[in-house]
């Protein structure tokens, strides 16, 4: 069964309130389906939630306040904490609404006051639900809460039924280790199996495990969107130079201006260090366009072999090699890049770059060096010996396929960005007809290592298409058709900002 991780889940939670599903709405679709289970479970009765102040316990309070409408149903609820530190809005707005339900509530503070006060709770209770932590369980159980879950356990050996929201409270979401965990017959998770919950350990603390879907829609997780940048490695705010990435750029010689944009881009999107390694006669122009960069002058007119020593030095003091904007595609060139790349741990290969990858090198690379290629359909086909599919979901499987084979992250330049690393794949819908202008692909591969440096390779790759795309859409209010390589880089910092992953 596909499995989610926590991290994922909370991107698509993000994704889904861009898109307008509001966090509230999912939270009433699965305090709805708790409702659901306990009936199936309990004909009438008495009914105890357990809850605790985040979107666990939230999901609780809906699903009180749907028992409490069904006849034959008593309903109570304890609620670890004050109301005033419910620690979300769509919590707290509905334990505000229990006030008008027939639910009776008490908030507990400390261990002592749940012996003294909810033990009878507990005790009358015929089936009751652990809302006490879900997927937001950080480091070890405090007070309150490790006695509820005891309590919970007690009940739960003495016969009764017990039903999990989401996953059963004190265990890993992840990786399914635990300090302590509540025991449930029954755990009802949200929309997809939690890996947490498959785990050896975990099986006897899950009970029967039950997947309720909430109204997640498919673009939420399908497409990228700000959910994805949130799960993005941040800069460590204590950092030396150079623990952001130090990113080498290989580009240029029949052009200067494809390498430049891609080290500004870089440096735009957190890198610490960018240096452009750039064939002798266009180093000074590169250098021209900004003191941000770090220029090394290779030896000829373009990339050739006599540049391998100078080369293999810089990719030892760098963690990214972001390389093929603007080299050309003279067979030394090629012969040049092919030989480098034994030597790289991570690339970003683009444009003439994609040239010189041919036959079984992508073969010969595995298990050494970690690559992303970013084609557009032409490069794609060339790459593939194959042409590129029209249909999107041809083109989709196509990118899955070369993907897994070569073992390498596609990101797939068009309209819609297809990116896959032949497991996982997203696309990006970000970007409009303006940035079809020269320079923008340059400014995606720069983009791309930088985050690359901190980040797995297809996170980079899909978040670097989403901030791509979102800094074109920015460029596109003021500049409109008219927009250029330089507007979209101009903006990648506001996208950044915004998103707070800088
Ligand atoms: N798409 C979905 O799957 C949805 C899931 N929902 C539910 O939301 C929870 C996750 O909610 P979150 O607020 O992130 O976290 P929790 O409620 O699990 O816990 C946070 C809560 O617990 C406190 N806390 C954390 N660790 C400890 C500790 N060691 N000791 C004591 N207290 C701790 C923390 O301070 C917070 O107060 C998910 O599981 C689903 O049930 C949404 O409702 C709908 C969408
Ligand atoms: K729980």
């Amino acid at each position: 069964m596909k499995c989610i991780s926590s991290l994922r889940m909370k991107a698509i939670d993000r994704n889904c309130e861009c898109l307008g599903l509001l966090l509230i709405q999912l939270m009433e679709n699965a305090g709805a389906a708790i409702a659901q289970s306990v009936r199936e479970k309990l004909e009438s009765g008495r009914v105890l939630f357990i809850a605790g102040r985040g979107n666990n316990g939230g999901d609780a309070f809906v699903a009180a306040r749907h028992l409490a409408g069904s006849s034959g149903y008593i309903v109570k609820l304890i609620l670890l904490g004050k109301a005033r530190d419910i620690g979300t809005k769509e919590a707290f707005h509905n334990f505000s609404l229990l006030k008008f339900s027939r639910v009776e509530v008490i908030e507990i503070t400390d261990s002592s006051q749940l012996e003294a006060e909810a033990s009878d709770w507990y005790s009358e209770a015929d089936l009751l639900v652990d809302a006490v932590f879900g997927t937001g369980i950080k480091g070890k159980i405090k007070e309150p809460e490790s006695t509820a879950i005891d309590y919970i356990n007690r009940e739960g050996r003495a016969g009764k039924t017990i039903i999990s929201i989401d996953i059963p409270s004190g265990l890993d979401p992840d990786g399914g280790s635990f300090e302590k965990a509540v025991h449930a017959g029954l755990t009802v998770t949200f929309h997809r199996m939690k890996a947490g919950l498959m785990s050896e350990k975990a099986k006897e603390y899950t009970g029967i495990i039950r997947v309720a879907e909430i109204g997640i829609f498919a673009d939420a997780e399908q497409y990228t969107g700000p959910g994805d940048l949130m799960t993005l490695n941040r800069r460590e705010s204590s950092g030396h130079k150079g623990d952001s990435g130090r990113i080498l750029v290989i580009g240029g010689g029949p052009y200067s201006g494809a390498p430049a944009l891609a080290a500004l881009a870089a440096l735009k999107a957190g890198a610490d260090l960018v240096t452009a390694a750039v064939p002798a006669h266009v180093a000074e122009i590169v250098a021209s366009y900004s003191p941000n960069l770090i220029v090394r002058k290779l030896s000829s007119n373009i990339l050739c072999p006599e540049d391998l020593s100078i080369l293999l030095d810089l990719i030892n003091s760098h963690n990214v090699v972001v390389m093929g904007m603007g080299l050309g595609r003279a067979p030394e060139t090629l012969e040049t890049v092919r030989r480098i790349l034994p030597f790289c741990r991570k690339a970003v290969l683009d444009a003439d770059a994609l040239a010189a990858l041919s036959g079984t090198i992508f073969e010969s690379l595995a298990g050494n060096c970690d690559l992303i290629v970013t084609p557009h359909a032409g490069e794609f086909a060339l790459l593939r010996d194959m042409r590129t599919p029209e249909s999107q979901d041809s083109c989709i499987k196509a990118v899955r396929e070369f993907s897994e084979k070569e073992g390498v992250v596609t990101l797939l330049k068009g309209k819609i960005d297809i990116i896959s690393d032949g497991k996982q794949t997203l696309l990006n819908r970000t970007g409009n007809a303006g940035m079809t202008v020269g320079g923008t692909g340059d400014v995606l591969a720069g983009l791309t290592g930088s985050l690359f440096s901190r980040n797995p390779a297809f996170l980079a790759a899909a978040c670097a298409a989403y901030i791509n795309g979102a800094a074109g859409d920015l460029a596109f209010e003021k500049a409109g058709n008219g927009l250029l390589a330089t507007d979209v880089l101009e903006k990648i910092t506001e996208i950044i900002k915004e998103a707070d992953i800088g």
